[in-house]
């Protein structure tokens, strides 16, 4: 393990702009108002020394969230804004270091696995990203540091499953970012949502963090007298602008001497945030006072090397699959209520299936034509529709990708390939089964033993498609709500495109490019060649709708019926990783 130096980091003349919208430029073109940028942060330069506990405080939308984002490297928050000013790290350039190996950083949102305890949260990360003679010892020293002994073998739980409380949560959020001994820890706003006895003794474990030679740093809201009690140093700012810089304590004397002393009953933050926020008609004459006060930053940059933080490595792609495997196996088995469901709502299926279509199928007539027909397309959709609704376990963890990635806990195609290897499987296996129920309990044809194989392979063929565009479509679009309501509609596209509503002669030429892409017009039309290339056409006697080949375009051979279903797996999953790829990047540090 190698010692941590202490960090400290400086930022010069850091300004913030944000360009004027279209409708904003055009209100004040209207109104004859300049047309300057938005100023967020206006050309702030300060240092947080390595070894110190540092609170950005002041009113709401003073620029808080937008400098920690920026002394945090984290490039995407700052997307469409101006970002001038440099970060130097221990007194070098931070583009000269790999800044980010030695950063963490605590989302407010504590966005953790709910099925796993807190042990195993720990193990998953340390066992990813630290060698395998170091990481038992790294998680033991965290659960020690954080104080999470007692709820190790805890599930963390969610809204559903009551699990650990806030406050173990955030700390374990906090822990897993410690696992590789960062140097420099950010946190946005770590006690929101917290009581004050859970805010006091986190706010502690980050002063004893800061106390090892962390450097910690902090966004927050109203912290009560105890939590200002324990930063060490407060940023106080207003307006984009920084009012006070130093000991918290000093703070309280600095804006005294300015003539607004700190009653002895008064949450010091309380008097401080006062002081910055326009609630009263003094707020101007006060701020030019307080402006003037302002003490200018020293300028000393002290020069130091800087050294890694804790040597981590890179894993296998085999290791990440099998751990990502196990974390999704955990998940299973722990939200059983979830299995239940698709047992119930498949076994529903089966009992539906055979309700409605039991003996209707047998014989040749026009009637039994079309219900086998039916039957089939109902089994295919039920297959494709079920498949598309499973993607939502990509949805439920996006937040939590996005995290890891944004720490390179792992490749995305591990992430991608232990969800098809572990995950879907699983799927596969129950809608063959109950496919096969159904298939022999309407009574389709088994003139030829291989006939039930074949559509139970079309419609695994169909599961895999639809779980491409399940995927596809979940990780693209940015919200879940959005993507369940596409989700349907993209399917309900293939179905009208199938061949089964109307034939393919009859669609209009310009609309013709959805057929390519309708799994169902592949594997319908496959399985009806299945289905009938038995079919006696002597049986049908006077019947003029007899005969499926009559009114149904089933010209294409078997084989290419199957390459295109396999095309379109491949396109489909492929679009996916790739838009995986696309999440990860826009995150990655
Ligand atoms: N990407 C952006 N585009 C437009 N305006 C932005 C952007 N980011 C921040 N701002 C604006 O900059 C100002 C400061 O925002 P910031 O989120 O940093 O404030 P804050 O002090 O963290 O606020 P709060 O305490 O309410 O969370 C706000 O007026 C906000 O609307």
């Amino acid at each position: 393990m190698s010692e941590i130096t202490g960090v400290d980091i400086t930022w010069q003349d850091l300004s913030v702009m944000c360009p004027l919208t279209k409708a904003e430029k055009k209100r004040r073109m209207k109104e004859n108002l300049p047309l300057d940028d938005k100023t967020i942060i206006n050309k702030v330069s300060g240092t947080m020394k390595a070894g110190t506990f540092t609170a950005i405080l002041g009113p709401s939308g003073c620029g808080k969230t937008t400098m920690l984002n920026f002394l945090s490297n984290r490039h995407y928050y700052l997307k469409g804004l101006k970002v001038l000013g440099e970060v130097l790290v221990n007194g070098h350039p931070r583009k000269s270091i790999d800044f980010n190996s030695i950063t963490g950083y605590v989302m407010q949102d504590d966005v953790i696995m709910e099925a796993m305890t807190v042990e195993e949260v720990l193990n998953f990360t340390a066992k990813l990203r630290l060698p395998a003679d170091v990481w038992q010892d790294r998680v033991e020293k965290v659960i020690k540091d954080l104080e999470l002994h007692n709820c190790r073998k805890s599930e963390v739980g969610g809204v559903l499953k009551k699990g650990i409380s806030g406050g173990e949560k955030k700390r374990t959020s906090i822990a897993i970012e410690m696992l590789t001994d960062p140097a420099i820890l950010f946190l946005d706003e770590p006690t929101t949502g917290l009581d004050s006895y859970n805010s006091e003794n986190l706010v502690d474990k980050l002063n004893d963090l800061a106390k090892t030679g962390i450097t910690v740093v902090c966004t927050i809201h109203q912290p009560n007298s105890f939590i200002y009690a324990a930063f060490d140093q407060v940023l106080l700012l207003a307006g984009g602008s920084v009012m006070f810089h130093g000991d918290a304590r000093d703070a309280i004397s600095h804006f005294g001497e300015l003539g607004y002393p700190c009653g002895e009953y008064k949450n010091p933050a309380e008097h401080l945030l006062g002081l910055l926020s326009p609630i009263d008609d003094t707020y101007e004459g006060r701020m030019e006072v307080l402006r003037k006060g302002v003490i200018p930053w020293d300028g000393v940059i002290e020069e130091k090397s800087v050294k890694g933080a804790l040597q981590t490595k890179e894993s296998t792609m085999v290791e990440e699959v099998y751990a990502l495997g196990k974390r999704i196996w955990i998940n299973l088995a722990r939200n059983k209520l979830i299995f239940f469901f698709k047992v119930v709502a498949n076994f529903a299926f089966v009992i539906l299936s055979l309700m409605v279509f039991y003996q209707v199928c047998d014989g040749s007539s026009s009637s039994s034509v079309w219900n086998r027909s039916g039957v089939m397309f109902f089994m295919l959709m039920f297959t494709g529709f079920s498949a598309v609704n499973s993607s939502g376990a990509y949805a439920d963890e996006k937040a939590m990708f996005i995290r890891e990635q944004s720490s390179k806990a792992y490749r995305p195609l591990s992430y991608y390939m232990s969800k098809v290897l572990f995950e879907m499987p699983i799927d596969v296996l129950i809608r063959v089964f109950v496919n096969i129920l159904v298939y022999l309990g309407v009574g389709l044809s088994l003139d030829n033993a291989e006939q039930i194989f074949i559509f139970v392979g079309i419609s695994a063929l169909v599961e895999l498609a639809s779980r491409g565009w399940g995927n596809f479509l979940v990780i693209i679009i940015p919200s879940v709500q959005a993507s369940s309501a596409v989700s349907p509609f993209v399917m309900l596209v293939q179905m009208l495109f199938s061949g089964f509503f109307i034939k393919s002669s009859l669609i209009p030429d310009y609309l013709i490019e959805f057929e390519y892409l309708s799994i169902f017009k592949y594997s319908w039309e496959a399985a009806m060649i299945n289905e009938f290339n038995t079919f006696d056409r002597t049986k049908c006697g006077d019947d003029p709708m007899c005969d499926p080949n009559d009114f149904f375009d089933l010209d294409r051979p078997m084989w290419v019926l199957f390459m295109c279903m396999a095309i379109l797996i491949v396109l489909t999953h492929f679009a996916a990783y790739l838009s995986l790829v696309k999440l990860a990047r826009k995150f990655r540090l």
